[in-house]
């Protein structure tokens, strides 16, 4: 096995000494169900063709069809994307979907891409994985650097092969395409309604809170708007350029159009973000930020895992050790796949009209997500993150009993 997955894996030994009949299921997710590998090519605005490496992800298959997103990224590696298909899989577990865990990528530095260069990629994804995404079995999104305008020519790439059932292989698409307007922003709004949800537990007010951000992409300039307006103070907020603070806080709608536009005035270096002294940091940029060596240097009451894996495995002692509380990844970053369920069920039943209160469908999953996670927590001795992957294995270890893989 490979470093990264082994690292996330390792972390469910834990799990099995707070509950030992958990070890077959634990067995069971060392591995993904499939890794496919291909070689994808584009022709460049140079008349040049460049080929790439891209990657698609099964990792369970258990609870039904796999469900993960799409990312362009430079770093891209197949240990990476089964990492994260794995953490795809805890995710859905935990939120009772019918879902198995999947992710795709694509190495590539989306910056050098032009705009028919970056229509060619996403359409060629979708043919040369057209043989697995398919409703009923592999269902992608958008993930880090990609968009609904991504997903939709993902979907153009689907078509030769499923025709019109192209569409339910893909969530996050635009709103014309079968979009729901709930998916956008559903991950940094989701962090928001759980920190509301669970603040007393918590111990954390997001109505007077101080909060860091570190990423300002789709998921970390959604949370900062919406703790904004829901009283929070956002003082820092950083970008793989550098940090931009203000101690009495930021204006995150003029932040975003700083942003969009490239005119942000940074006053600090990247990293910088991570030091702030807050109530809540939040990192929504990448993984393996948070390691065992940069503990210390940490100054928030609590840290929200937006970023999949953001927090290394080593560093979950000295975070304790400091009273850090960490709301992790597979919970706090569960308002994405939890609209992206519903834009697939609107599409299974016909019609998004068909769904009744997607406001409320959306909500209430996230609150029996919280639910399941807060009722848990006090076996854990505290840890959000060991509460909320004790929960996710005890619902994939009764299924897979269901399906008798093994005995309970
Ligand atoms: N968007 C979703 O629905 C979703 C769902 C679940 C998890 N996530 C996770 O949240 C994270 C962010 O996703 P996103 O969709 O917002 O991606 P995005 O591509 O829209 O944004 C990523 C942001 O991270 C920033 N960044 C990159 N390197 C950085 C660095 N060194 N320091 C500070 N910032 C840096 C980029 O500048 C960008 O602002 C990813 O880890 C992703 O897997 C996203």
């Amino acid at each position: 096995m490979s470093d990264l997955l082994e690292l996330a894996v390792r972390r469910l030994e834990r799990i099995v000494e707070i509950d030992e009949e958990l070890a077959n299921v634990c067995r069971l997710l060392k591995l993904p169900a499939e890794l496919i590998e291909r070689e994808l090519s584009i022709s460049r605005d140079d008349g040049k063709t460049s080929f790439m490496r891209a990657w698609r992800c099964r990792y369970n298959t258990l609870k039904g069809p796999t469900k993960g997103g799409v990312r362009f990224s430079a770093s891209a590696d197949p240990d990476e994307v089964n990492r994260l298909a794995f953490l795809m899989t805890l995710k859905c577990a935990l939120l009772d979907l019918p879902f198995g865990g999947a992710k795709g990528a694509i190495r590539i530095d989306p910056d050098t891409l032009s705009d028919d260069e970056r229509r060619q990629l996403a359409i060629a994804y979708g043919e040369l994985f057209s043989d697995t995404l398919r409703a009923d079995n592999d269902i992608a999104a958008p993930d880090v650097a990609t968009t609904p305008h991504d997903m939709e020519n993902i979907v153009k790439g689907l078509e030769p092969a499923h025709n019109s059932g192209s569409v339910g292989a893909v969530t996050g698409k635009p709103l014309d395409m079968g979009g729901l307007s709930i998916r956008e922003g559903a991950t940094g709004r989701g962090a928001v309604f759980l920190l509301r949800t669970l603040g007393e537990e918590l111990g954390i007010d997001i109505s007077s809170a101080r909060i860091a951000v570190q990423g300002m992409g789709k998921a970390g300039l959604e949370f900062a708007q919406d703790a904004a307006d829901a009283g929070a103070m956002i003082i820092a907020m950083s970008d793989s350029s550098g940090t931009i603070s203000n101690a009495d806080g930021l204006d995150i709608e003029k932040v975003a159009k700083q942003k969009a536009a490239g005119k942000l005035n940074y006053n600090a270096s990247s990293d910088d973000v991570l030091r702030a002294d807050v109530d809540i940091l939040c990192l929504a940029a990448m993984s393996d930020v948070i390691k065992a060596d940069n503990v210390d240097n940490l100054s928030c009451r609590m840290i929200v895992e937006i970023a999949n894996a953001a927090i290394t495995a080593d560093a979950d002692a000295a975070l304790a050790e400091k009273g850090i509380i960490v709301g992790p990844d597979i919970l706090f970053n569960a308002g994405g796949v939890a609209a992206s369920h519903l834009e697939w069920l609107a599409f299974r039943k016909g019609g998004e009209d068909k769904l009744g209160d997607i406001q409320a469908m959306w909500e209430d999953r996230l609150s029996a997500a919280a639910g399941s996670v807060s009722s848990t927590v006090h076996e854990c001795g505290g840890s959000w993150r060991e509460a909320a992957l004790l929960y996710a294995l005890r619902d994939l270890n009764a299924v897979a009993v269901g399906q008798g893989l093994f005995e309970s």
